[in-house]
């Protein structure tokens, strides 16, 4: 059996599903093909602008027969890509003929490796993942999470009755998101949570620092689409020991798993942790929630290799071309491999799986008409809108200084249970900022990286909480 399509998309996730909306905007006429191997696809939907061009969003997910008209889709599984030839071919046998393919393939975790342990290790990605974890807690007493990212802070949040052990490197919670200021904020709202605040609890707190000064302060399914934003929220991650629940998570700063051992009589993980200071330590467990990344997903072959980048993506250029003809990439299968923007940077997100996606569309379809198309602003500015605690967080440009080596100060507020606010300035410049609560400045930061203002002249009045600074500068 074959097919022919002008452009051939390649993944039901929000890359895929961005790239193939755009391509109905931008060619109409042409023929789209979305190729999944999932009937279930992921799309975007109450679109809320945060700022200028951060914006916050749900994820539905909807069948494939409605999508938008003009695009014609395919459940199957893409096994090999024949570049020179513009033809790709199915697990099925279903080849297709393309004259633009686009490869929006996602991630899949990238899990802690212990041999003879693995059943016992799982990961989160998918709805089938989440069911499986929903399945092992309902009969489990103490769960470790391993890994400090986006995944291993919900559950430390989200688990209940049953006892959490978070096992991470660094010597604060959420690291990749946050800063130690951040996560001291994150771990005082959650001891304190349901207790009354005194008047002290709302006093506010300014503090400017030098990046050295604060380094030394701390010494159906099959498998589908990714998650998204607050996928806990439809399923109940309740364990098996009610008699926990209201207990915090144990987190286990500065630590690495050394060894683990399966009991013989009832298959608990005995796991030995060394901590920084070269001190062990055991604890048991019944499983592991491996939340230590993604690997990019390429499980199909191609006549010519394609370009990796060092993290596994496909190198992509700023108009999402790889380094084979004809073919592009989105989202968490790709790494940019452009000279980034001042401001800008590449997480694994649904943010920026949507907004390449559309980019690789646009740019696909200016190709295919023979126009020139440029990248588009929001490659500018990373900005990040999320929920972490419970709270909203909006990160924006180099919003823990990365990159910015140790040349840069840090203006830090915080009123105790309801907001923390972080600038990152260098020379008086601001270059990133974390902003959490209901702050109402993510506009007023946006505005004030991309401008580059000069914020020198306000010193510290810049977070006076008696100061409206969307005022100053709007
Ligand atoms: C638990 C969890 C929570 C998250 N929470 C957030 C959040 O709050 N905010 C945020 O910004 N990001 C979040 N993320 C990250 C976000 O979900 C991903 O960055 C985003 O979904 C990536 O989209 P994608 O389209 O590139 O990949 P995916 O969503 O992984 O989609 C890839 C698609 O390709 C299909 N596919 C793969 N291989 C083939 C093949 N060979 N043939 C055919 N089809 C194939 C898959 O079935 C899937 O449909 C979360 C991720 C997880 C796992
Ligand atoms: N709210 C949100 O925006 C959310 C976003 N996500 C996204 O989903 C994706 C998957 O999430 P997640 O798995 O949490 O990935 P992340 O990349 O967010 O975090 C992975 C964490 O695991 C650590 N790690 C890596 N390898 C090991 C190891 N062998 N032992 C111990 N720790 C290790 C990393 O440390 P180090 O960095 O030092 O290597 C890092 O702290 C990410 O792209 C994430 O951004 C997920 C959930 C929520």
């Amino acid at each position: 059996m074959s097919r022919e399509c002008t452009f051939l998309v390649v993944g039901g996730g929000i890359a895929g599903v961005s790239c193939a909306e755009a391509l109905a905007i931008c060619a109409s006429n042409a023929s789209i093909l979305l190729l999944t191997e999932s009937s279930i696809v992921k799309s975007v939907t109450n679109l809320v602008p945060v700022a200028r061009y951060l914006h916050k969003f749900d994820v539905r997910e909807t069948n494939v027969t409605d999508l938008s008209a003009g695009i014609t889709t395919i459940v199957d599984q893409l096994e090999h890509i024949n570049s020179s030839e513009h033809w790709a071919r199915t697990k099925t046998g279903i080849i297709i003929k393309y004259r633009y393919i686009c490869l929006c393939t996602g991630g899949a975790p990238k899990l802690f490796n212990a041999a003879k342990c693995e059943e016992r290790i799982i990961g989160i990605r998918d709805t089938d993942s989440v069911l499986e974890l929903q399945r092992r807690l309902a009969s489990a007493k103490d769960v470790l999470i391993l890994g400090n990212g986006g995944i291993a802070s919900e559950l430390a949040h989200e688990l209940h009755d049953v006892n959490v052990h978070w096992v991470i490197k660094d010597a604060h919670i959420s690291a990749t998101f946050v800063d130690p200021g951040a996560a001291e904020f994150f771990q005082l709202a959650k001891s304190e949570t349901g207790e009354e605040l005194g008047a002290a609890a709302v006093t506010t707190a300014i503090k400017r620092m030098r990046y050295s000064e604060e380094e030394q302060l701390q010494q159906q399914s099959k498998r589908g689409a990714a998650l998204g934003p607050d996928w806990h929220r439809n399923f109940d991650l309740a364990g098996g020991d009610a008699a926990s629940s209201r207990r915090l998570p144990k987190v286990y700063y500065k630590s690495h798993i050394k060894h683990i051992e399966q009991l013989p009589i009832d298959g608990t993980l005995q796991v030995t942790l060394k901590h920084e200071d070269d001190s062990q330590e055991q604890l048991n467990c019944d499983f592991i929630v491996s939340a230590t990344g993604v690997q990019p997903r390429l499980d199909f072959t191609t006549d010519v290799p394609l370009q990796l980048a060092e993290d596994g993506g496909i190198n992509v250029d700023e108009m999402m071309r790889s380094n084979l003809c004809d073919v592009y990439a989105a989202g968490d299968v790709c790494t940019s491999a452009w000279d980034p923007a001042q401001h800008w940077f590449q997480m694994r997100l649904w943010t920026q799986a949507r907004q390449m996606g559309a980019m690789a569309g646009r740019s696909m379809a200016a190709q295919f008409e023979g126009e020139t198309v440029y990248q588009d602003f929001c490659f500018e500015l990373f900005g990040h809108v999320t929920q972490l605690f419970g709270f909203p967080v909006v990160l924006l440009g180099r919003f823990n200084g990365q990159g910015l080596g140790r040349d840069y100060e840090l203006l830090v507020r915080c009123t105790r249970n309801k907001e923390y606010i972080k600038f990152v300035l260098q020379q008086g410049r601001l270059r990133g900022a974390i902003l959490i609560g209901d702050t109402d400045l993510a506009e007023t930061c946006e505005n004030l990286i991309l401008n580059g203002t000069d914020l020198e002249p306000y010193g510290d009045d810049i977070l006076n909480p008696n100061i409206d600074i969307e005022d100053y500068f709007d």
